[in-house]
């Protein structure tokens, strides 16, 4: 894994300020498109490119499952991570309907589901075991398993580069996963379980307190774990969180610009940054979940994200979501008249 600390690149500065200069010069009132100059200026800096771009996205979803699932944390069965699997094969999940209609590739690694689904059309193989160990209990994952999940993640963002994305989402499913996800972000921002767990796929109060109760047996087994984001990743994460940290660092070292998801991703997103803070600059947030903790998260890594639409599925769906509103920043910074052009008075 010493890839992991290759060097990041840094987005290209002098295409920020032109970009920004470009948006100062547009025919409207400087600012007047609050946050869609920002995200326009942002992809022109990142993309390095004077017309910045959100019309090829790769979408890639990891799946895998949780051991942790046995302790009782989530409203639905394990076995819904591979019927999912099979469901974004055939083209009927919100994520399948949502890449369509936005003319996205879409792909699936399956990380370590329990059973193996098999060969399916549009399903890679990357599998890292058959679920992770229970947090509760163990560790979630082997070094060797860490390392092949967050290898899932880099060869897809390769691939995503290769086909020349202009962004890359990535999505996660994996029954029990806000489990993880909360468990990370409890350990890297040293903050209470009863603070960060929250209802996921559909726990009532009873559920969550009972998830918060889990995650603070698992969290008492470790010191220490503020600094080592390597060991909260493998002891308390899955092996799809483990893929999209590593899809992040690689985005990072690529160039290539990332929209992150929601409640799991952004999990990733915690680990990727604390791993390596320049990753940060090549991450745009597309919603904040209805997850109640993902708030905190978000606020740790100073994001504001684009929507707030009170999703909560995962999947990618809510990257996928915000979508159009970068391709709507992007045509207006590429397509609106300049003062000078127009022969409009400028104030
Ligand atoms: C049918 C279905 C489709 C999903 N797609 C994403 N998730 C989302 O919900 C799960 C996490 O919530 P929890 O920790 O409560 O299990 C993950 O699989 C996540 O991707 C789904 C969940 C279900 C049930
Ligand atoms: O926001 C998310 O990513 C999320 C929230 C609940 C369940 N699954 C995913």
């Amino acid at each position: 894994m010493e890839w992991l600390s290759n060097t990041l690149k840094v987005p290209d500065v002098a295409l920020q300020s032109a970009a920004l200069e470009r948006q100062m010069q547009l025919t409207k009132p400087p600012g007047s498109l609050g946050r869609l100059e920002d995200v326009a200026v942002r992809l022109s800096a990142m993309q390095g490119s004077e017309k910045p771009s959100a019309e090829k996205i790769n979408i890639t979803i990891f799946a895998a499952d949780h051991g942790v699932v046995a302790a009782g944390v989530s409203a639905f069965p394990q076995e819904v991570t591979v019927q999912m699997v099979a469901n974004f094969s055939a083209g009927g999940a919100a994520i399948s309907v949502l890449a369509k209609t936005l003319g996205a590739s879409l792909q699936v690694v399956d990380v370590g589901t329990v059973t193996d689904p098999g060969t399916m059309p549009g399903v890679i193989s990357r599998r890292a075991g058959h679920g992770t160990g229970n947090l509760h209990k163990q560790d979630a994952m082997t070094s060797e398993q860490l390392a092949i999940a967050m290898n899932a993640g880099r060869e897809a963002v390769l691939q995503a580069k290769e086909m020349a994305a202009d962004l890359f989402i990535g999505g996660d499913m994996g029954i029990g996963n806000t489990t993880p996800a909360a468990a990370i972000a409890c350990a890297l921002l040293g903050a209470d379980p009863v603070d960060l767990a929250g209802p996921g796929t559909g726990l009532d109060a009873e559920g969550v307190s009972h998830k918060a109760q889990v995650l603070q047996q698992a969290l008492q087994r470790y010191e220490g774990l503020e600094s080592e984001p390597l060991k909260v990743l493998r002891c308390l994460g899955g092996f799809e969180i483990a893929a999209l940290t590593g899809a992040y660092i690689s985005c990072a070292q690529q160039g290539l610009p990332v929209l992150v998801d929601g409640y799991i991703t952004t999990a990733a997103a915690l680990v990727a940054v604390k791993l390596q803070p320049g990753v940060k600059d090549w991450l745009i947030f597309s919603h904040r979940s209805a997850e109640p903790g993902h708030k905190a998260m978000l606020e740790a890594l100073d994001a504001e994200p684009l929507l707030d639409m009170g999703m909560r599925l995962g999947e990618g769906s809510g990257a996928a979501t915000a979508v159009p509103m970068l391709r709507v920043a992007c045509d207006l910074h590429n397509g609106m008249a300049t003062f000078a052009d127009a022969g409009v008075a400028e104030g």
